[in-house]
């Protein structure tokens, strides 16, 4: 019964998009501000309900599953503007192209080969051997547009073109602020976070800068970027390898699969806890503590600016 209340509270949400087979959702928790990501509105499974089960639901993105396309002219005129007279959801909806390789899954982006129009305007700035070379980006977003803070594994250029952006940094030091999911913080509005939620993001330093055309910032591996486009913005990023190539997970298109070491490592952490799980709840607690100082003891760097 909890899931079909759940479920009538789903459809409630979903009824305020029009064809909702054609989508999928993301889904926040108006309460606690967690994602709760759908991808397939019917199929809902018995335990993605189980998952929102307490929660507020309140929809904050759609994607489309079946593939919808724009021209890329009127990309650009949608991107631009700011109230849309011709839309697929709303009149005020957001736009974002984050280019990809030729077959998505596979291939890695590099503007160069997707926009060979491009390639003769494009220099890479020569500060890292041609062989490191992992991925050039080409980046377009509408006004307002915000990504949240998340971390990328490989070095980083982002080059801002047209449009002005502002980027918040946080150092890789203060992930135990930020309330990591994956790659990504809970933390969604920066400038005014839920501090009764989130009481230990004011401990994050955070570092700010504009970019306007012609502006190169790097972001180096494993830092934490939120970027808001104040204005409709072109840029193009370069992501490049800082360590050795065999490091690196060999089925990551995007630049932001952690290195093959430290996910095994993260698995191997999960079973241990798993391990704990027999024990009574004391002892757990005991042994983790015991886990934490191990690893602060063996592991954290003394030599960290
Ligand atoms: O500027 C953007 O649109 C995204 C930047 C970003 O996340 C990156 O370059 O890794
Ligand atoms: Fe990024």
């Amino acid at each position: 019964n909890l899931c079909r209340f759940t479920k009538i509270l789903v459809w409630r949400q979903l009824n305020r998009v029009s064809n909702i087979l054609n989508h999928s959702f993301l889904i926040r928790c108006l309460s606690c501000q967690s994602i709760l990501l759908s991808l397939v509105p019917l199929n809902f499974s018995p335990l993605w309900f189980s998952s929102i089960i307490g929660h507020t639901l309140d929809l904050i993105a759609v994607s489309f599953s079946k593939k919808q396309t724009l021209p890329f002219d009127k990309f650009i005129h949608r991107a631009a503007e700011n109230k849309h007279t011709e839309f697929f959801i709303s009149e005020d909806e957001k736009y974002y192209l984050r280019s990809l390789g030729e077959d998505p899954r596979k291939d890695i982006a590099d503007i160069r080969k997707q926009f060979p129009l491009l390639e003769e305007d494009i220099k890479i700035p020569e500060f890292f051997e041609k062989e490191q070379f992992f991925s050039s980006v080409f980046r377009i977003s509408s006004p307002g547009l915000q990504l949240w803070t998340h971390y990328d594994v490989m070095d980083n250029f982002l080059i801002q073109v047209t449009g002005k952006k502002r980027v918040v940094l946080f150092s890789p030091r203060d992930a135990q602020y930020l309330y990591l999911s994956g790659t990504k913080s809970e933390v969604l509005n920066l400038d005014n976070p839920d501090l009764n939620k989130y009481p230990l993001f004011f401990k994050a330093r955070r570092f700010e800068c504009v970019l306007e055309a012609g502006d190169v910032l790097f972001i180096p591996a494993l830092w934490f970027h939120n970027v808001i486009s104040e204005e409709f913005g072109v840029g193009v990023n370069v992501f490049w390898k800082h360590l050795s190539s065999e490091c690196y997970d060999k089925t990551d298109t995007y630049g932001n699969k952690d290195p093959t070491a430290a996910s095994r490592a993260i698995q191997i952490l999960d079973r241990a806890l798993k391990t704990l799980e027999v024990l009574p709840e004391e002892y757990r607690d005991f042994y983790a503590r015991r886990m934490v100082l191990r690893i602060q003891d063996k592991a954290f760097s003394s030599n960290y600016e």
